[in-house]
């Protein structure tokens, strides 16, 4: 039987080596995160270049942020659908769904709310979904920052893309310009303290049986979903519970942990299929941390933040370079472009 330990761990690559080093060295990091997507689809980078105290300084306006009074965070409203992705969302509003179209499936769902509250904001100058922000004067100094950490995120996103264009052999100018950054999204997410029997357990591993991990709990941190863009960053606090699904057998999973000065990463649905199914867009969830046991009482807070970059919308998605060839791997997809394939994994978030 698969356990999860069958599952392949997440490697920890160097990173500095690809920001800093020479050819061979760059080339040598631009496999081993060829690798990591191939097996897992989730990677590890330390030395990634977003310094600790930046990140650091990134939890504490998250914390600074959702400890201001519901009132205060409703100023700044996530408008009801899924077209204008910005602003907060009060816990409840988002469940995520994993390639769930069907109304009625939904529905079903949202019974079990995930039990998570998020602040979303954008790129400063995109004018096609405009941030959304508290008034300056409930939280002075949180714009300009959480500003600067999306330029951040950004530029390292964009250095992962030309390690993955390397590493496939995309010609130049590589993968980079189809991410101008107009659709990527920076999330900070706020997973209150809850009692460990109210949460969906994660310590078993129920295969093909999310009702019996959730048992009589009637909350869970994040339900099994794969994220639908290209690339997401996620930085964790210490307190754990991010799990990652088996590649081939659906309903194991295995802890992702939180490795102090790593960021991980991991490939988005979309990426999935622009690889052609080269690299794994994985599916996680978060639930119950490893160390906390269901009687023990609470389990703490947990922040996270992720960063999720998509390709621009009218970047054609067909098969990249060095993922098919005629003999023995032809493409599997139609061409789509980002646009129609977001729209269409964005629908199902909300009830519109
Ligand atoms: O909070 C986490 O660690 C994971 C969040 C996540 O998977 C998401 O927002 O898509
Ligand atoms: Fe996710």
């Amino acid at each position: 039987m698969t356990t999860p330990k069958d599952i392949p761990p997440i490697p920890i690559v160097d990173f500095g080596a690809f920001l800093h080093g020479n050819e061979e060295e760059r080339a040598d990091v631009a496999r081993q995160i060829d690798d990591a997507f191939r097996n897992t689809g989730f990677v590890y980078l330390k030395n990634h270049g977003v310094e600790k105290e930046v990140v650091d300084k990134c939890f504490e306006w998250s914390k600074k942020f959702f400890a201001l009074p519901m009132e205060t965070k409703m100023l700044a409203p996530h408008p009801p659908g899924g077209s204008h992705h910005r602003g907060y969302s009060a816990p409840g509003v988002e469940k995520v769904s994993q390639h769930e179209y069907d109304a009625d499936e939904l529905k079903k769902l949202r019974e079990i709310p995930d039990f998570k509250e998020s602040f979303e904001s954008g790129n400063p100058t995109d004018t096609s979904q405009p941030n959304i922000w508290p008034p300056d004067t409930s939280l002075p100094g949180l714009r300009p920052f959480l500003e600067s950490f999306f330029t951040h995120c950004k530029t390292l996103t964009h250095s992962i893309l030309s390690a993955l264009s390397l590493a496939l052999r995309v010609p130049s100018p590589g993968l980079s310009p189809t991410h101008s950054a107009s659709l990527f999204q920076l999330r900070l997410l706020h997973y209150p303290a809850i009692h460990a029997s109210e949460l969906a357990n994660n310590q078993t591993n129920d295969l093909n049986d999310d009702s019996k991990r959730i048992g009589r709990a009637r909350r869970s941190r994040i339900n099994a979903h794969s994220d639908f863009g290209t690339l997401t960053l996620l930085f964790q606090d210490r307190v754990g519970g991010l799990e990652i699904g088996a590649p081939d057998t659906p309903g194991l999973f295995r802890p992702a942990p939180p490795i102090e000065g790593t960021v991980l990463v991991n490939v988005g649905d979309l990426l999935a299929r622009w690889s052609n199914d080269r690299w794994r867009s994985t599916v996680h969830r978060v639930g119950l941390p490893p160390a906390i046991s269901r009687r023990e009482g609470m389990v703490p807070d947990r922040y996270s933040i992720p960063f999720f970059a998509t390709a621009d919308m009218e970047t054609v998605i067909d098969a990249l370079p060095g993922c098919w060839d005629e003999a023995g791997n032809p493409k599997r997809y139609e061409p789509v472009t980002a646009w129609g394939y977001v729209q269409m994994r964005m629908a199902a978030l909300y009830n519109s």
